[in-house]
């Protein structure tokens, strides 16, 4: 398979950004997946099992906007997630799913969704210029069945397009973004004020 130039700049790109991710600890035991939507509406994503803080450029794929492979490597297990966001917002290139300590611990607190206010960094969130704003996550049961999750996802989002994330209840976080970078800005805005919630109820001592 040939790929080309903007896919190989979108994997060098997603395993700069998994060794970032790993370095905070959000990716243990293989756990996560990642996911650039390409100019052509292609995807390149993280294939299944890797470990996503020493991914190679061969550890990330090519899969068409429904999901299926197109280089004939096994996507991540988790890819219709990825694929249901970029149906869903046409703005959305790049999906960030890690496992973050935080993001199981507050679904441990907070059963349907976590409710961000009054905080500074809010305004790390592409349209928020104000701590004034009010920023919900919701949160999800935990499924092993994906299509299903999806479904459940697409629902709450159908309702709710001004959304930046999801939590899936002992398992872990779904950000997005317009590139990479800003994904990455929302995952680490996301991580800081889940700790502040869990800090405030008493969940923290580190
Ligand atoms: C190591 S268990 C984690 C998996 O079950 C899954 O939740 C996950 O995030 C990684 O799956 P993957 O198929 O590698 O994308
Ligand atoms: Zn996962």
């Amino acid at each position: 398979m040939k790929y080309s130039e903007a896919f190989l700049n979108a994997a060098a790109d997603l395993c700069e950004a998994g060794r970032f991710i790993d370095g905070k600890g959000w990716v243990p035991a293989t756990s996560g997946n990642f996911s650039v939507r390409l100019p052509d509406g292609t995807i390149a994503i993280t294939v299944s099992g890797k470990h996503k803080g020493r991914l190679q450029i061969e550890d990330i794929m090519l899969i068409d906007a429904d999901a299926n492979p197109l280089d004939g490597k096994k996507p991540s297990a988790e890819t219709l997630l990825h694929t249901s966001l970029y149906k869903r917002f046409p703005a959305v290139n790049c999906v960030l799913h890690p496992h973050t300590m935080h993001s199981v611990l507050v679904s441990r607190i907070f059963k349907s969704e976590i409710v961000l206010e009054n905080y500074e960094l809010l305004k790390a969130f592409r349209g928020i210029g104000t701590h004034e704003a009010r920023l919900v996550i919701p949160v999800f049961a935990n499924d092993q069945d994906i299509p299903r999750l999806a479904v459940e996802a697409e629902r709450y989002l159908d309702r709710h397009r001004d959304c930046y994330g999801y939590v899936i209840a002992g398992h872990g976080v779904y950000t997005w973004g317009e590139s990479i970078d800003e994904t990455l800005r929302h995952l680490e805005a996301l991580d800081y004020l889940f700790d502040c919630e869990l800090r405030l109820h008493g969940a923290n001592r580190s």
